[in-house]
């Protein structure tokens, strides 16, 4: 038992025509400083996975998405907080993603993730899409 806050993060793994995957670098001050990470945030209330995910990127990207299949849910403790990461595929309908709240932005393959410092949580997200053949179809929504 532990009586850490406890969040619920709307996460997006965006996915273009090539297949190239969208990470962002966290900014130098703050929770995770300079690690990279899938864009997305805390849900605010009233808020399902989808919409928060929406929102979060058009807050932090200034993109409109369409949010795909769900990738996994990922409940991890870190010292000073717990939290709970829903992650979902997505695909951009307009715009050209900008470094609104974040200190850089990257589109890279599957398997150059490996290359770049996320947070813990992250690992085993890492993996699941690496282990995918194909990210095809990842971003139609679940039927
Ligand atoms: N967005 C995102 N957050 C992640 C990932 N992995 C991971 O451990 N986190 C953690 C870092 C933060 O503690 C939390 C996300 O919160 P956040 O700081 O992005 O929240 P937010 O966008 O709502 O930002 P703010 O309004 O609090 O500034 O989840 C990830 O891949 N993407
Ligand atoms: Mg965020």
């Amino acid at each position: 038992m532990s009586n850490l806050p406890y969040l619920r993060i709307g996460t997006a793994v965006i996915v273009n025509d090539e297949g190239l995957i969208l990470i962002d670098k966290r900014r130098n001050k703050g929770t995770m400083a300079n690690k990279w990470e899938f864009p997305g945030g805390k849900f605010e209330d009233g808020e399902n996975a989808q919409e928060c995910i929406v929102r979060e990127i058009k807050e932090e990207l200034g993109i409109d998405i369409r949010v795909g299949k769900h990738l996994m849910n990922v409940r991890h403790d870190y010292p000073h907080v717990s939290l709970t990461l829903m992650v979902y595929y997505a695909h951009i309908l307009s715009g050209e993603p900008k470094t609104l709240e974040c200190a850089e932005i990257r589109w890279v393959k599957p398997e150059q993730l490996s290359d770049f410092d996320f947070p813990d949580a992250n690992y085993q997200i890492i993996e699941k899409i690496q282990a995918q053949k194909t990210l095809n179809n990842c971003y139609s929504p679940n039927t």
